[in-house]
């Protein structure tokens, strides 16, 4: 047999079996694909929430070349905030590798696009070590915690919200029966956003979103222009004239920008806030966080995750 071997000599796969469709034997395939790869390969499956940034945090502080986490945005938003957070500085932490196994992907698209599994850790781990991006991340002050694809207010945090609630339907179904039920009756919350201390938008408000990741829930582009390593957050602020049935539509494409209302700025600090005082629904990577709080401050942690990526003129940039 040739040797498939490349730069990597140790990696650790993270893989939680509870996301996407929790298909084993793809998950197996995955990590039999890996051994064939990495001479020492560990395998985590996580048994909890919060596990994977337990162990991502520990490969941090070993000699591991790689992390390789195979499972949906939540995994991976774990992962990179165990990384992130961990006492070891940037430029030694672990390259992440993220493959898909979850419901949306939004990570692994923006890396590589519509590229398969199976290509990406072969272009990923055999030969030289590819492109190393420096990822930047987002920090949300009122809770402590790193955002990695998106944070923000509004129609998003609403969906999920109204999803927690439900306890007769499971899965995929209760996000599409809380859009529904939202595409009915959504009133947008009065609130007020500043970039780098200037207020960029003041009144009604149907959705916030910074990042972070171009693609929210794998397919809807809210930050069309964002660079994931420009060292910058991007936001984008809906008003109250956009209806979420038709930003739904708006946002498979980007073409929301442009239109009457809809803001897109960028800066190192947005601060999010409800001008009433009562607590803004929010969330960041696809999870509620509810707190009290009627205001968010998000400041940019720059360059923090170091990524596998393509080659900057290969598909998948
Ligand atoms: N053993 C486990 N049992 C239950 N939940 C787990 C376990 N391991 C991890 N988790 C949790 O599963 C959640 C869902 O995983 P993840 O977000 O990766 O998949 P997904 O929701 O299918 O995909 P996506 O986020 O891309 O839509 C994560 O928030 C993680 O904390």
């Amino acid at each position: 047999m040739t040797s498939e071997r490349g730069w990597a000599n140790s990696a650790l796969l993270i893989a939680n079996p509870q996301a996407g469709t929790r298909d084993r034997r793809r998950l197996d395939e995955v990590v039999d694909h890996c051994a064939r790869l990495v001479p020492q390969l560990d395998v985590v499956h996580t048994e909890y929430p919060g596990h994977a940034e337990e162990r991502a945090a520990k490969a941090a502080e070993s000699v591991t070349d790689a992390l390789i986490v195979l499972g949906g945005d939540g995994t991976t938003r774990e992962a990179a905030s165990g990384l992130a957070r961990s006492g070891v500085e940037p430029p030694r932490r672990p390259a992440m590798l993220n493959l898909p196994f979850g419901t949306g992907n939004s990570f692994y698209r923006e890396i590589w696009a519509d590229s398969p599994w199976r290509q990406v850790l072969d272009r990923a781990l055999t030969g030289a070590r590819p492109r190393l991006r420096h990822v930047d991340m987002a920090h949300i002050r009122e809770i402590d915690a790193l955002a990695l694809l998106g944070a923000g207010s509004g129609m998003v945090a609403d969906v999920l919200e109204r999803a927690h609630g439900m306890f007769d339907v499971q899965g995929r179904d209760r996000y599409q029966r809380a859009v529904a039920e939202l595409l009915g009756a959504y009133t947008p919350y009065e609130g007020r956003v500043s970039v780098d201390g200037e207020v960029v938008h003041e009144g009604a408000v149907t959705l916030v979103n910074v990042g972070g990741g171009r693609y929210r829930a794998g397919r809807f582009q809210l930050l069309p222009h964002s660079v994931i390593d420009d060292g910058l957050l991007d936001v984008c602020v809906v008003g109250g004239e956009t209806g979420v049935a038709e930003l739904a539509g708006l946002t498979q494409d980007g073409s929301h920008l442009g239109r009457p209302g809809v803001v897109y700025a960028r800066g190192t600090r947005i601060v999010i806030e409800r001008t009433d005082g009562r607590p803004l629904s929010f969330e960041h990577d696809g999870e509620l966080r509810t707190s009290e709080a009627s205001g968010y401050t998000i400041d940019v942690l720059p360059g923090v995750l170091p990524v596998l990526a393509p080659a900057a003129r290969e598909p998948g940039r």
